[in-house]
């Protein structure tokens, strides 16, 4: 295919919507995951999180809605870019008493790869070349989770989906895991898709984030736009913005702030000394109807965009 008639998106779902008997697990999802994006899907635990990413790869199916992979959204199409995805999702579990190589052998027997040595080169990527004849069931939790990314990377998938990879890992094997995907979608331009109930975790690796909540995708934004949504800022409303907007040129000799529709106004600049901006203002005559410090963590964002509710379960 020429390149510029690739499709923008490797994956799109509209309206996808699921329903166990009592359970609305998706409601209504338009999702999407622009190539050689690492998109970073947030939801606490039973938002729904799973359930997408099962029908994506097959192992359920939508009560109403559309998957579209890489472009394509015909059955039998579907079925076939199945095959450029690997996968994490109730991954098969581990033979306890096989070694990595002989779980990564009945791997590529069952998937149908004929290169003997994608196995050494895959176990490689993930650092799991040297466990010579130590059994899976002696790896640690970060072995096994490793173990399973080579499982989901044999075959070289275009589409990498991950369901909490990181879950219960210490916070080194949190980082270890977190530049290896980099590594990969840096080098081969994979694109993955990497859910977590821990924003923070996502940081400094998602480019992109979808926020689910009790099966309703609330949200969609780039990396930039959460940290500019995050951001530390003096939250400004006075009588006045136009000229606010030249107090703090003048008096203060900055431009980093933005004007936002309703007149208030978030300065960049001078966090730590408040005061000098208020006094600033008030000394040209405005008044100041709200002024104060705003910012938050990336977690406090989460817990605020959801509503601070308890967990779907
Ligand atoms: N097979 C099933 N039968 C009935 N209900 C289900 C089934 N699978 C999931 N659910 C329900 O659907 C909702 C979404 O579950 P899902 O596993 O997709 O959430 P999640 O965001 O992946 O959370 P977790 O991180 O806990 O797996 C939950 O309320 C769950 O109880």
């Amino acid at each position: 295919m020429d390149k510029s008639d690739e499709p923008e998106f490797v994956l799109r779902t509209i309206g996808l919507t699921k329903q166990y008997k009592e359970q609305t697990a998706l409601r209504d999802v338009d999702l999407s995951i622009r190539k050689g994006s690492i998109y970073g899907f947030i939801g606490q635990n039973g938002a729904g999180k799973s359930t997408l990413m099962k029908i994506v790869a097959g192992l359920a199916s939508p009560t109403s809605g559309t998957v579209e992979l890489f472009g394509k959204s015909g059955d039998e199409d579907v079925v076939r870019a199945r095959a450029r995805i690997g996968m994490t999702i109730e991954s098969p579990a581990l033979f306890p008493y096989l070694t990595a190589y002989e779980n990564m052998e009945v791997q590529r027997r069952q998937k149908g790869i004929r290169d003997r040595t994608a196995i050494d080169r895959t176990l490689a990527i993930v650092g799991l070349q040297d466990t010579g004849r130590k059994p899976a069931r002696e790896f640690s939790l970060g072995m096994r989770q490793r173990l399973d990314l080579a499982i989901a990377l044999l075959g070289e998938p275009e589409f990498l989906i991950l369901d909490e990879p990181t879950n219960g890992l210490d916070p080194m094997s949190v980082v270890e895991m977190r530049d290896l995907l980099r590594r990969l979608n840096g080098e081969s331009g994979m694109t993955v898709l990497i859910s977590s109930h821990i924003l923070s975790e996502l940081h400094l690796l998602a480019t992109h984030y979808g926020i689910i909540h009790r099966g309703r995708l609330l949200e969609q934004l780039t990396a930039q736009e959460l940290g500019d949504k995050c951001r530390q800022h003096l939250h400004i409303k006075v009588d006045d913005p136009a000229r606010a907007a030249e107090v703090l040129a003048r008096e203060l000799g900055t431009t980093e702030f933005e004007t936002a529709e309703d007149g208030s106004i978030r300065l960049f600049r001078y966090t730590e000394e408040p005061i000098r901006v208020s006094s600033a203002l008030a000394a040209s005559g405005l008044g100041i109807e709200q002024f104060g410090p705003m910012g938050e963590s990336l977690e406090s964002y989460f817990v605020r965009r959801i509503g601070g509710a308890a967990p779907n379960e």
